[in-house]
């Protein structure tokens, strides 16, 4: 499918995107999920998760504030979209800095995650090599991170999205790069983990390789246009949240995909 077409029917349909996401993200991501044309949800409770993520089109869990409440409600959650046939997005942020987050990690990921996203740090650090992020940011290239992507997608059966100035999407065979965006958008906060809503608002109507591709091509398409002529952070993310709107399914295939 199309980025375009994957961008008409996300915004026909409007999904139900049941986020799970950190203190820091929760109201920036939620914006960008309906500007972007779907209908995010907020809720990480135990006590309601499993009864939840069944009505949802798609799950996305972002590990960025974890807390062992949190951790108990991502794990309900990843069980129940697993047995009611619910896909579903992990967002792995820094999760190579504590061992309290890598065994969340590792206890999530048993939970076969239908797409993976993380910056070129989280990607590396996932396959058990050693990393050089700065806590939530990566210090990595995309590029050292493609060869443990596409390994990544094959063993685990799932699609792996490497974000950074150029972004890079494999399923093990498949292998695109998605260029545009702005070097504005890792000086605001929670653009990744905006992204993995977003991923997930896609992944609700789509494939999960063309939904990624169609996520990470609104993304690269709506920053370049908020970053042309931007004074600053400030102003680039109200811009970016009015171009997530703006833009029309026909301007995602403006964005440049290179196959490898
Ligand atoms: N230098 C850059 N130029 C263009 N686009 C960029 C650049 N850096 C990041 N992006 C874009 O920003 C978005 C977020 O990617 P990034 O890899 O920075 O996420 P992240 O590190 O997980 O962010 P966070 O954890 O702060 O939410 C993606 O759409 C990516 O393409
Ligand atoms: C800054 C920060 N710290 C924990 S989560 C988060 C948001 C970006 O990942
Ligand atoms: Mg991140």
């Amino acid at each position: 499918m199309k980025p375009s077409a994957a961008c008409q029917t996300m915004r026909d349909r409007v999904p139900l995107v049941h986020c799970i996401t950190n203190y820091v993200a929760m109201n920036i991501a939620a914006n960008a999920t309906l500007a972007a044309g779907a209908s995010p949800a907020m809720l990480h409770a135990p006590e309601e998760v499993a009864d939840f993520t069944p009505l949802a089109g798609v799950l996305t869990i972002n590990i960025g504030t974890l807390s062992p409440q949190w951790v108990t409600g991502m794990l309900a959650a990843a069980a129940a979209a697993k047995s009611h046939g619910v896909p579903w997005v992990l967002d792995p942020v820094a999760h190579f800095i504590t061992p309290y987050r890598a065994n969340a990690t590792q206890d999530l990921l048993a939970h076969k995650p239908d797409i993976i996203r993380g910056n070129a740090s989280e990607i590396i650090a996932l396959s058990g090599q050693a990393a050089s992020g700065k806590g939530a940011d990566s210090g990595d290239d995309v590029a050292q991170a493609q060869d443990v992507a596409i390994r990544m997608a094959s063993q685990r059966n799932c699609v792996v999205a490497v974000t950074g100035p150029v972004d890079f999407v494999t399923d093990g065979t498949r292998k695109v790069t998605v260029h545009g965006g702005s070097d504005l958008m890792p000086k605001v906060t929670a653009m990744g983990c905006s992204l993995t809503a977003v991923i997930g608002a896609y992944a609700a109507v789509a494939p999960a390789f063309d939904a990624t591709v169609a996520a990470l091509s609104h993304f690269a398409v709506a920053g370049a246009r908020a970053g042309a002529d931007c004074p600053g952070p400030g102003q680039f993310q109200v811009r970016f949240l009015d171009q997530l709107h703006a833009l029309q399914p026909a301007d995602l295939d403006a964005a440049r995909l290179t196959w490898l």
